[in-house]
């Protein structure tokens, strides 16, 4: 009964002060008790020490309202207006410990409070510049810092200078001003068992923020009241983009984020000046003073600014705010976001390449800039030890490695990213951001010779370094000239249509069935076959010697016979059929890059393969002779496979000539009746003009094969080995 009588006087006291509408101007008594407070540790106080912490309830129109202790009110509405500006600058404490701040302004603020600055301003304004700016500032104070980002992965803890590591930092991913507006409390009062190790808070809201439920924060929680006392909110201002977002119409109810942020600043920071000329500063200023007429306003660059005007300046004034918003400290209210605005963000483990996503966001930008707020990212890139930073604001985007930011030994490389911005595709963009992962090895190896595609077309060219300052490839022209490849892909680079010429042996039936089954990445490009012109017939065999075409067809299915003219040789009916293979492939003799002339009847005991090469003019081929009788073919094939899987990279073209039956001799020589046939064709062609049993004269057949990226070795000789 007494307890619930106790909350409806704090009840009253509530309503009674929404009903204030401007609390009365300070009296300045609270001021004068400040200093006393501060005595112990003022001019000539240890260096080095905080002043005690002294308990003495100090009331202002606020802490009336909620001075509530173990369930009893202890004090009820007093309109009691917290310090003015007064009270301020009455003497530096000397040592930087003495108080909050001092040494920075070189005015004395609240003695026993830790100051707190609220950094706030849209999306991409510059507050992370500011913040960095502040903590590398020679001022000798530290900081606790609250980072707080509207997405669950977060970018900007990661961005805060890492020399700064002395400072506290506590993470907040979620909206300050709503959705972790709890969680500010319970950092707040984490930090206080450190409050020894820091001179001052600085938050950095988000830029979808309202400042005005954060400030209210140190209004309306009496143990955070206790600790803290609210020093600033501090405003930055993209001076390029503020006026569309201070003009965007809003739906019925929700706020302007950025109206807010200028509206509660004490200190407006008109920043990004070098991207807008005077006349555009001077519509900013004013459109700014219309919504804020009262804070400082500070033109800045790269949001350089005197730490000294931001912090220590005890420049939050309640009645200011109290007048602009009464209902302020009403923490019943609700404030709505615009729905249609949103945030993603992804991390991964791994490296992507840094040059694929920002190719992918420009084209993406080249749509969608206006809805892009901001996106930024910190970035692992494959090949580099250094942390790549990338910053964007609508249509503005950069990035870059920055030696600050090193991978340590044993961090873990890892990239996130975040997007806010209006009606986003979520999917699509998740989609985009991981097609961007680096996920496989590249393709070719230092040493490969390629083509790159320069300006004035695809040029010869070898590959000098792998993964190359972020780039997937360092290559070097046949001129000399040295290019990065930044994307590993054939529209960069791709494999010298070059690749093997094999010749001989016998491809029918079977083996044509299991060539089409090539392993992954090969296909035939071309196919060209020859044969010699001159044709003799069993009816030609008759005249010369006792025979019949029917008792040589029904021993041996052989009906005609293709033979070589004197001037012709093996070597030249290879070329042939090679050359034929090569214009189907649409590539010129100088790509093929190995010739390999299989086949049981060469043109002399050492083979034809480097004659067939020379005549083919394949002058960057290797050449040699597989002699293998009518497997040739299929040893051949497996060789040239082989070869290219150990090299774990092929993409190129295979240009092989097979020979058929060089004649039905070497097949059907076993049996008594076919050494008959074969005495009489052996006699046929001794009788010919043309002398050698090689001359029997093989019809050939070329196959241009084209390959990719066989890495796997082993299975791509199990395919071979079934070939
Ligand atoms: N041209 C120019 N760029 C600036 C300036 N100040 C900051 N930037 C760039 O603007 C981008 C955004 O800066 P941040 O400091 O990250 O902005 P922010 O307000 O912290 O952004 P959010 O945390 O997303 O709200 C970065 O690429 C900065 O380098 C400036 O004065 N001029």
């Amino acid at each position: 009964m007494v307890l619930a009588l106790k909350i409806q006087e704090n009840k009253a006291a509530i309503s009674e002060d929404r009903n204030l509408r401007k609390p009365p101007s300070a009296d300045g008594s609270n001021c004068s008790r400040a200093l006393r407070n501060r005595g112990g540790s003022g001019p000539g106080g240890q260096a080095g020490r905080r002043p005690p912490m002294v308990d003495v309830p100090r009331l202002t129109s606020l802490d009336a309202l909620i001075a509530v202790k173990d369930g009893r009110v202890i004090q009820k509405a007093q309109a009691v207006a917290p310090p003015r500006a007064s009270a301020r600058g009455s003497g530096n404490g000397g040592a930087r410990s003495s108080a909050p701040w001092v040494g920075l302004s070189g005015q004395m603020a609240e003695p026993k409070r830790v100051p707190v600055t609220v950094l706030t301003g849209f999306l991409g304004s510059g507050k992370t510049t500011l913040l960095n700016h502040i903590l590398s500032t020679q001022h000798g104070m530290k900081f606790a810092i609250i980072e707080n980002e509207f997405g669950e992965v977060g970018v900007d803890e990661k961005v805060i200078k890492e020399d700064s590591e002395e400072q506290v930092i506590e993470v907040m991913n979620g909206c300050i001003c709503c959705t972790v507006r709890g969680d500010l409390v319970k950092v707040l009062k984490k930090l206080r068992s450190k409050l020894d190790t820091f001179d001052g808070v600085i938050i950095e809201t988000t830029g979808m923020a309202d400042p005005a439920p954060v400030a209210q924060t140190f209004f309306v929680d009496p143990e955070v009241q206790k600790i803290y006392h609210l020093d600033g909110i501090v405003t930055v201002v993209d001076c390029k983009h503020v006026l569309a977002h201070l003009q965007e119409e809003k739906p019925e109810g929700v706020e302007n984020e950025t109206v807010e942020q200028i509206a509660f600043a004490d200190r407006i920071i008109l920043n990004k000046t070098d991207l807008v000329d005077d006349a555009a500063l001077e519509e900013v200023v004013t459109e700014v003073q219309k919504v804020n007429k009262d804070a400082e306003l500070i033109k800045a660059q790269h949001s350089k600014v005197d730490p000294a005007k931001l912090l220590g300046i005890n420049a939050f004034s309640l009645d200011r705010v109290l007048e602009m918003d009464p209902e302020f400290m009403n923490t019943d209210g609700e404030h709505q976001h615009d729905n249609s605005i949103s945030s993603i963000s992804w991390k991964f483990e791994g490296e992507l390449n840094v040059n694929k996503m920002e190719m992918w966001i420009s084209e993406m930008l080249q749509t969608k800039a206006a809805d892009m707020f901001r996106y930024k990212g910190m970035l692992a890139v494959k090949g580099m030890d250094t942390k790549y930073l990338f910053q964007g604001v609508h249509m503005l985007f950069n990035g870059g490695f920055s030696e600050e930011y090193q991978w340590k030994k044993g961090e873990t490389r890892e990239c996130r990213f975040v997007f806010i911005g209006r009606n986003l595709d979520k999917a699509l963009l998740e989609q985009k951001f991981m097609e961007c992962k680096v996920t496989s090895e590249a393709r070719f190896k230092v040493g490969d010779r390629v083509e790159a595609n320069v300006p004035g077309g695809w040029k010869k060219a070898k590959i000098m370094r792998v993964w190359d300052e972020g780039n997937p490839y360092r290559i070097q022209l046949e001129d000399g000239t040295q290019v990065w490849a930044p994307d590993d892909s054939d529209n960069f680079v791709r494999a010298v249509k070059g690749g093997y010429c094999l010749c001989g042996a016998v491809a029918v039936g079977r083996q044509r069935r299991r060539l089409r089954a090539l392993p992954f990445g090969i296909s035939v490009v071309g196919t060209g076959s020859a044969a010699p012109e001159t044709v003799v017939s069993n009816d030609d065999l008759a005249e010369i010697v006792e025979t019949s075409d029917e008792w040589i067809s029904q021993r041996t299915g052989i009906r005609r016979r293709h033979v070589l003219a004197p001037d012709e040789s093996l070597a030249s009916l290879s070329t042939k059929a090679a050359s034929r293979a090569l214009e189907a492939a649409k590539m010129s003799p100088e790509d093929v890059d190995l010739v390999i002339h299989a086949t049981s009847t060469p043109d002399d005991l050492f083979g034809s393969g480097p004659q067939v090469a020379s005549m083919l003019g394949a002058d960057n081929a290797v050449a040699f002779d597989l002699t293998a009788a009518c497997s040739g073919h299929e040893d051949k094939v497996c060789m040239a496979f082989g070869i290219d899987s150990d090299q774990a990279m092929y993409c190129s073209l295979m240009l092989l000539p097979l020979q058929k039956r060089a004649s039905n001799i070497m097949d059907f020589g076993s049996t008594v009746k076919q050494k008959t046939v074969l005495e009489k064709e052996l006699h046929c062609i001794q009788g010919h003009p043309t002398r050698r049993t090689s001359d029997l004269a093989p019809s050939m057949g070329s196959f241009a094969f084209e390959g990719h990226q066989i890495r796997d070795s082993d299975t791509s000789k199990q395919h071979l080995l079934h070939l």
